[in-house]
This record gives structure tokens, sequence and C-alpha cells, in this order.
């Protein structure tokens, strides 16, 4: 690649982010009105406190009513829980990308782990107990959390404990080397996840979310120990939209590598997420689609993410 500005796609171990390249190839640059010069403010995230959504009685019922607030408002909140922490690409479209993305990342399933983990990179040794440990730990959290947003859309919590339990978990560990422009080019474009919840952990700062109060950009602090948590299309859909899920986007920046792990849940690969009865009568129609984790892989296989289509347009009504 060396010397060539604007190759159409690379071999892995030769994108620019890889080779640690000091200019900024064509292919990157995302058109001024996307890029992400914008996003300084910073994003006020409401912070739940899952020890007040564990309680019983009145002090629940009201955790449960603030995020049934945060969840209508912004679609994202972070919780207070601590952890411990720990298809490798480059490509969003198997090289046929139009625009490229300054992130190497590594993507697996996580659950049953049992039936994943002997699957997951040898290296470095220590991943596979670390990252098995993690997994199994935010599922659990993702599962508590799944439970409670449904609660707080007055539905019962129990409704889609089933489909919930042979759920699909996952893990996208996501690396986003530094870049010499990074205002040019993005770790990851605007999108939302096709999930019921992401669960995402950051190394330092550089995901943004999208504030449909005003259209802007909005910086997500890092907080050490503490996990973002975002609303994603599934939970749209069942929710036909008091709940909207978050569009998110990944910047840059020139002088350390930044590292997220995105924890994606939901349904079984075929089971159908569909629009709670209860929330669809005569002043609310259901307005949207039911479809699968499968029907979004189909999406994904003919669209393109970068170009601006979202998954959650298709299954409008
Ligand atoms: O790197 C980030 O903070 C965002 C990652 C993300 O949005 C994803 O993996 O879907
Ligand atoms: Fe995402």
């Amino acid at each position: 690649m060396s010397g060539d500005k604007n190759p159409s796609s690379f071999t892995i171990g030769n994108t620019a982010q890889e080779k640690g390249l000091d200019y900024v190839p064509e292919c990157y640059v995302v058109s001024p009105s996307k890029s992400s010069s914008s996003g300084t403010e910073k994003a006020r995230i409401p912070t739940i406190d899952m020890s007040r959504l564990r309680m019983n009685g009145n002090k629940r019922s009201i955790a449960i009513e603030e995020l049934s607030e945060d969840c209508r408002h912004r679609g994202f909140f972070q919780s207070n829980d601590v952890y411990n922490p720990v298809r490798y690409g480059t490509s969003l479209k198997n090289g046929a990308d139009k625009v490229q993305f300054w992130r190497v990342f590594l993507k697996h399933y996580a659950h049953p782990l049992d039936a994943w983990i002997d699957s997951w990179p040898h290296n470095p040794p220590q991943y596979r107990e670390k990252m098995g440990k993690y997994c199994a730990q935010v599922r659990n959290i993702a599962l508590e959390l799944m439970g409670m947003v449904i609660e707080s859309l007055g539905i019962s919590p129990n409704r889609l404990t089933p489909q919930i339990d042979r759920g699909m978990q996952v893990m996208a560990v996501n690396c986003y080397p530094p870049c010499p422009k990074p205002e040019m080019p993005l770790g990851l474009p605007p999108h939302s996840d096709y999930t019921c919840l992401t669960i995402i952990l950051q190394s330092s700062t550089g995901l943004e979310i999208l504030d449909t109060d005003d259209g802007n950009w909005k910086m997500v602090p890092e907080l050490h120990g503490v996990l973002q948590v975002h609303i994603g299309d599934h939970f749209e859909v069942m929710s036909n939209g008091v709940y909207k899920s978050v569009v998110h986007r990944a910047t840059l920046n020139s002088e350390k590598t930044r590292v997220s792990i995105a924890s994606l849940h939901s349904l079984g690969m075929d089971d159908k997420m569909e629009t709670a009865n209860e929330l669809i009568d005569e002043q609310n129609p259901k307005r949207y689609k039911e479809s699968s984790f499968k029907d979004f892989l189909d999406f994904l296989a003919n669209n393109d993410i970068a170009d601006g289509k979202h998954f959650i347009d298709t299954l409008k009504i």
C-alpha cells in the first residue's frame, strides 16, 4: 500500500491504522459534514444506581420510574457497577467498503460461553480466561437491566424471559490506533446497534452520541469502572418507539490507542422481536415490523452502514 493514497481495499495488516501511517489516505476521509471536529461538548449521561434497582418496594418503584425517564429521553445511560477489565478485521463490509474506518476489531460470540470460548484467540494467553469472566459478568448485568427496562415500560418483566435466556451475546473488541489527522476519518460511522441493549466499556473518550434535542454530537465521558449502556433497535421495536435506539459513532485522537469493548445483547438468531401488545392502541398503532438478529445480518450483507443506511428504518411501518 505504501505510496498509494487511495486504494479501494486493503489486505489485513496493510491498513493505514495497522501500519501507523503518518498521513490519512483519501479513502478514509469522511465528508466535512460527517467528520468529528464538531463533537466536543460533553453529553449529560444519567447514571443509574443498580443497588437501588435491586431494592424492594417503594425505592425500587422510584428507581424504575427514573430508568423509564432516562430511556425515554436519552436512550443512553451508564451503570455504576464495577467489573474486572479485559472476527479480527478492519473493514465493515469484508473489503467492499467505499469509505474505510480507522479501526481494528475482534468480534466473537460469547453466549453460551462453553459453546464459543474454544474458538476465541489463543493470544494473548490470558484472553480467554479474562474475557470469559467479563462476558459472563456483563451478561448477568445485561439480563438484569433488560428485565428492568421492560418493566419500566409497564410490561411484565418476565414477558421476554425465555427468548432473552436463549439470546445472543456478541463481543466487539475495538481498537482505534492514534491517527495523524483525527478529524478526517472516523473510527466507526454513525449507527445504532441492532440489539436490545449494548454495554460498552471504553479506555478513553471517543464515543459520541447524537443528541436528538439539538442534533449535535455529544462526547460520552470516560469514567473508570463505569459501563455505558445503549438502547438498541430491538428495544425501540419492542417499545413501539417510546424508547429510541441511540445513534453513536467512534471518533479518534492523535495521541493514544483507544480500546472499547462492546457487549451486544439480543434475542436468539431466529427469534423475532415484536412490539409489545400493551403499547399498541388506537392512538399508538403498531409502528414497527418484527425482526430477528438474522434479519439484521441479512440487512448488513446487502447495505452499507457507512452510506447512512439504518436497520431500524427498514422496520418502520
Ligand atoms: O468504540 C466505541 O465506543 C463504539 C463501538 C460501537 O459502537 C460498536 O462496536 O458497535
Ligand atoms: Fe455500536
